[in-house]
This record gives structure tokens, sequence and C-alpha cells, in this order.
């Protein structure tokens, strides 16, 4: 396990960690997400001994970190960081085998526990056809595998990895989390910063925000990934939704666009909907978006993007004042989107409002209303933004 106790780190006279108070268990894995200079490589410096924080106390398996010895804390904790250029031209073997510098005396030679070690950490990081090869003729991504093998080998319980995935491929960005997710179920208490936050999201047990040097959020990833707490860690706005494969949170930044003047509101549900919303709002429009059914995706994705959501529950009546509601936000825009029926409760909002566009095949529309695709719809949309305000 790993707690930090009201940690502050200072450099220069300037704050960069405050009053960061976060326990890690063993068997857990703890993604630390947050905007770059956040302050999580700092972090994880002061648990292993390379940083002294100005305040506070790091404990490493119940231990002081300050009143650890160097080997004391090579056996405890093993640490893979971001930059890893290798000074010496060393065989890949020879540096995986560094990992068991704290685990013998300075000339005993390797026995059969270390060759064990290594072989098994050149296995699980897909290292193995590299062993005999110079770790300086190594791609970036190649080299990030080995340096993670070494603190394989150094079994230590408790595992720091500094952007594991940064140079790793596709491939071996989800084989590197994998792994990070089966050492925490064999018991070791795994920390690692990553900017892929649907990457973090899919693996990790609970992610701990950073944002200038505090400690934002922490929680599973869903409690932590809210599309306000982004905004106000990354200055980003974010739409997000539940990835279909995995269930888990999945974030798409949006341009840069404030919201303009032009106000559409959204009718329908489920992805067509929730897609528009993003899209509309993503192009600087003003979105009020419902009556969306409680939980869908739409009115999840509509959450803290739109300027306002009108949900029900499904499956039921909708209540007087949310039809109210939704008349009232038609009557004011500038334009309507329906992404699903024109029928059943649309119908009436639809005759209340012009211009319409429907994204449904309808091969007979009423009076006012268009059929586009989703493409035409934002080329609609961005021409009526372009158009200057009439005069009042
Ligand atoms: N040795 C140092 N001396 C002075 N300032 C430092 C030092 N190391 C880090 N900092 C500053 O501390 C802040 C936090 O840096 P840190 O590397 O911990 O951020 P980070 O969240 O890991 O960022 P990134 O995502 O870019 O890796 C930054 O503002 C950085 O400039």
């Amino acid at each position: 396990m790993i707690e930090f106790d009201d940690v502050g780190v200072d450099f220069g006279g300037v704050t960069v960690l405050d009053d960061i108070e976060l326990f890690v268990d063993g068997g857990e894995f703890l993604a630390l997400v947050g905007p770059n200079g956040a302050g999580k490589t700092t972090l994880l410096r002061t648990c292993n001994g390379l940083l002294s924080p100005d305040r506070g106390d790091v404990y490493v398996g119940g231990r002081p970190v300050a009143e650890c010895s160097a080997r004391e804390i090579g056996q405890l904790v093993a640490t893979v960081p971001q930059e890893t250029t290798v000074a010496f031209e060393f065989p890949v073997a020879d540096i995986v085998e560094m990992g068991r510098t704290p685990h013998r005396s300075r000339f005993e030679p390797a026995d059969d526990a270390d060759r064990a070690a290594v072989d098994d950490a050149l296995e699980r990081t897909d290292t193995v056809r590299f062993a005999e090869r110079s770790v300086e003729e190594l791609s970036g991504g190649e080299r990030q595998r080995v340096m993670v093998a070494r603190a394989l080998a150094q079994d230590a319980p408790i595992l720091l990895l500094d952007e594991p995935t940064a140079s790793l491929d596709i491939n071996h960005q989800v084989r590197m989390l994998a792994l990070a997710r089966a050492l925490a179920d064999d018991g070791r208490t795994v920390v690692a910063a990553i900017h892929d936050l649907e990457l973090a999201a899919r693996f990790c047990d609970r992610m701990a925000l950073l944002s200038d040097g505090a400690l934002l959020a922490e929680g599973s990833p869903e409690t932590v990934l809210t599309s306000g707490r982004l905004e106000a860690a990354f200055d980003v706005r974010t739409a997000i939704a539940t990835n279909p494969v995995t269930g888990t949170p999945a974030v798409t930044p949006l341009s840069d666009e404030p919201p303009g003047d032009t106000h559409v509101h959204v009718l329908g549900a489920g992805e067509r909907a929730a897609r528009t919303i993003g899209r509309l709002v993503d192009t600087g429009v003003s979105v009020t978006a419902g009556v969306l059914p409680e939980g869908d995706v739409a009115a999840i994705t509509a959450r803290g993007l739109a300027r306002d959501v009108v949900t029900a529950p499904a499956f039921e009546p909708i209540p007087d004042d949310r039809l109210a509601a939704v008349e009232s936000h038609v009557a004011s825009a500038d334009a309507t989107v329906v992404a699903g029926s024109l029928d059943g409760p649309n119908e009436r909002f639809v005759q209340m409002s012009s211009p319409v566009f429907a994204l449904e095949e309808v091969s007979d529309p009423p009076i006012g209303v268009h059929a586009v695709g989703e493409r035409d719809l934002l080329d609609r949309v961005g021409s009526m933004m372009a158009e200057p305000t009439p005069p009042q």
C-alpha cells in the first residue's frame, strides 16, 4: 500500500503539490490523471525516495519513505520512469537483470530465482526477442517495455508507472495496461500516471485527478470523469459517453468554440440524438434537448454540454411541466432537429417550430420539415450561424 499524508512539494518557492491525501491499497490499480504540469510525476517521485516532500509524509508498505534505505525502497517500490533513455549500451537481458539488484548483495552472481524473475519479466512484456540486443538499438516503445520488464524483475509489491503507454502502439498499450491490471489482481499496488483517460478508465480501479498540484477528485472512473471536472482541470469542453464495447467512460474533447447565439433544440433519443447534440455543440451551437428518456445515451451526452436538457422517466407519460419546458425551447429555437420519429410526442413540437430538420428518412415530410443527412444538417446549421442577425 501507499499512503500520502498531507503531502506538499515546492520547487524554488512555487508550490507544485499541495495537501495531497490519498491511500492506495494492495490489489488496487490507481490511475493518476491530469494536465501537463499538474504534478503527477512529482507525486510518483515522492513514493520512491527520489524526492522528499516539503510537507507531509509518504508511507510505502506501512513504512515512512523518509526512513527507508535505498535498498529497502528497492525491495518495496519498482518505478518505470517517463524518460527511458539508458546511458550505456547494455544488452536488454542485463538491463532487466538490474531490477534484481535490491535482492542480492553487490558481487553475488545471479541465482535461479533471479534468472526466473528475468525470464518471466521478458515474457510478460513481450521483449524476449530483444534479450540479447543492445538497448540502444531499440525503438522508443520497445525500450519502454524493457524498462517495465526491469521493474517487474524487481518483484516489488508496489509498482509506479509514469506514462507507461506513451510510446506504445495500440496493441502494446492495451497489453501494458492489462499487465498492470493483472499485477494489481495479484495483490500489488499499482499507480500509473496516464494521459489516455479512456484507456485508464478501462483498466484501473480508481482515478485520482490532479490539477495545478491539488487533488481535484478521486474515485471510480465514472465519478471522476465528468465534463465539469475535466473542464476545470484541462480547460477543455468534453462529451462523456459510455464506450459500447468496454462499458467504461468514453471522453471526447470538443473544439474550443464557445456557445454562440444560434439555438437549436434536439428532439429524439439514442445514439443518433447523442451524436447530433455532440456535433452541434462542437460547432458552437447553443443546444437544448428533450424530452429525453432518463439514462438514455443522449441524456448522458447532453448533460454538461447542452444549455438545458429536459428528461423524463422512460415508458411513462411525460409530466406536463416537462412538456411545457420543451415547448418553450422549441418556440425560442432558431431550428429544431428531430433525431427520431416525427410521430408520437414529437408531433406536437414539430408543429410549433420552424424550421425543422428531420434526420430520419422521411418520404413525405410535412410542410416546414426538411429531411437531411447528418452531414447536411451541420452545413445547414453552419450557414444559419453565418447569416447576420436581422435588425430588430
Ligand atoms: N526539478 C524541478 N524544478 C522545478 N520545477 C519542477 C521540477 N520538476 C517539476 N517541476 C514543475 O512542477 C510542476 C509539476 O511537474 P510534473 O512533472 O510533476 O507534472 P506532470 O503532471 O507529471 O506533467 P506531464 O503530464 O507534463 O508529465 C510543473 O510545473 C513543473 O514545471
